[in-house]
């Protein structure tokens, strides 16, 4: 999406966003998304559908900072758990749901590792504008997310399969059926999602940090990060870019193959270097599906994928790839020193550790994370990382090549007995 910038009357300093905030006087003003309005000029006021999405803070975290080798006041988390549906989808959500109002749609659809279906339920639910059809891989989708979709009515249909698949046959069905489609791959979404960015910097009183690392699964916040810091930049809003980080989860690493390995990061951005299809077909082929424990991550074949890499090409980026291991002790940091996130989060936090031990970040660089979704979306991944030697570790996370829940919190068992009780607190 471009817009004539010059028929924009964007506010000169980024200062007079905050000012909203205090004073809310216009209702679009609750929302942490349409405060920023005239940064994704494409809606009417009166066409707008919000549910007061995107009040997230950004919190500093010396705990987190330590666990990465990074300098005390060094780390910062953008908490997007804080949204109505407990994740980041809702950013977007608001912006593909004021343009399906915009358009008359009243069915509306996506595919789902189940955040975005989440998200998509509540805006239906909350709203009455849209009967929401969600799509998701059987077994697939962590418990949280499930049962929001099934609270707020929306029509859930599991398929055989994973995201991928989900993915396919929900752009199928919209097609068919003249359904609107709210994955990222439609623009809207992103154009919601650059939000985020404009809150990071609004918190760090518009002064860039010199890193962004974010989990990337479908890609859809890497693009919308890239165009919304390339847009500030060209509106004069912004002096410079902060690089950007990616990070894969090792068994759905479709990105850092391509980008890391492969060399796009030397030739992208230009239409020669786009991925055809017939790179999927071919990696299908031999039999690779994504497998990790961060199902909201769980994508090989990112739909934003060439955007995406165009943001990596303007931010300088990086991409890693980080083992379920190292998510889920990143995760355990996140909930002890943070606001406690879900496993494909923790891959962030996971990212800069790995970064920092490269020599990449230095300690003293100024570095966000973003934490993409709230802890109580997978509590079972929790539940069993903290419970150490169990059960539950043994069938959810050693077969992901979890093999010690280093940081765990146990939970100890006692005896309904006040001595045994006291024996217990007196160690504590
Ligand atoms: C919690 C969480 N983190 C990260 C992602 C990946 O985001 P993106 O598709 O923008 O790369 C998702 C997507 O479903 C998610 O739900």
């Amino acid at each position: 999406m471009r817009y004539d910038w010059d028929r924009v009357a964007v506010p000169g300093s980024l200062r007079e966003f905050e000012g909203r905030w205090s004073t809310r006087r216009n209702p679009l003003d609750f929302s942490g998304v349409w405060r920023f309005r005239e940064l994704l000029p494409f809606a009417p006021e009166d066409k707008i559908v919000t549910i007061g999405e995107g009040q997230t803070i950004l919190q500093q975290s010396n705990s987190v900072a330590r666990y990465c080798g990074m300098n005390d006041s060094s780390l910062f988390l953008q908490y997007e758990g804080l949204n109505p549906s407990g994740s980041f989808k809702d950013n977007g959500m608001t912006a593909a749901v004021t343009h399906a109002h915009m358009v008359g749609a009243t069915q509306a659809a996506c595919a789902s590792t189940g955040n975005t279906s989440a998200s998509l339920a509540i805006f239906g639910s909350c709203t009455g504008l849209l009967r929401v059809l969600v799509f998701i891989g059987s077994g697939k989708i962590a418990y949280g997310k499930l049962s929001q979709a099934l609270d707020y009515n929306a029509k859930t249909i599991q398929l055989e399969g994973d995201f991928d698949d989900a993915m396919q046959r929900v752009r199928e069905v919209c097609s068919q059926a003249g359904i609107y489609l709210c994955n990222s791959l439609n623009p809207f979404r992103l154009e919601g999602q650059k939000a985020i960015i404009f809150r990071i910097l609004e918190s760090l009183a518009w002064e860039p940090p010199d890193w962004i690392v974010v989990p990337g699964g479908n890609l859809g916040n890497t693009s919308a990060f890239g165009k919304a810091l390339l847009e500030l930049k060209e509106l004069g809003l912004i002096n410079r870019l902060p690089r950007l980080a990616v990070i894969n989860a090792a068994g759905a690493n479709t990105l850092h193959e391509l980008y890391e390995r492969d060399g796009l990061r030397w030739n992208h951005g230009r239409p020669d270097a786009t991925v055809r299809e017939d790179y999927f077909v071919a990696m299908e082929a031999g039999g690779r599906r994504a497998a990790t424990l961060a199902s909201a991550i769980e994508i090989n074949r990112p739909v934003n994928l060439n955007k995406a890499l165009r943001a990596l090409d303007a931010c300088d980026g990086v991409v890693r790839e980080v083992g379920d291991q190292e998510i889920l002790d990143g995760k355990a940091q996140v909930g002890a020193g943070g606001f406690g996130c879900e496993p494909a989060s923790g891959a962030s936090v996971a990212g800069v550790k790995q970064l920092r031990e490269e020599g990449v970040i230095a300690a003293s660089d100024r570095v966000v994370c973003i934490l993409t979704g709230h802890q109580l979306k997978d509590p079972n991944v929790t539940v069993a990382y903290h419970s150490g030697k169990s059960d539950d570790f043994d069938r959810l996370l050693r077969p992901s090549g979890v093999n010690e829940a280093v940081h765990a919190n146990s939970p100890v068992a006692v005896e309904n007995d006040l001595e045994k009780i006291m024996e217990v607190v007196s160690r504590f």
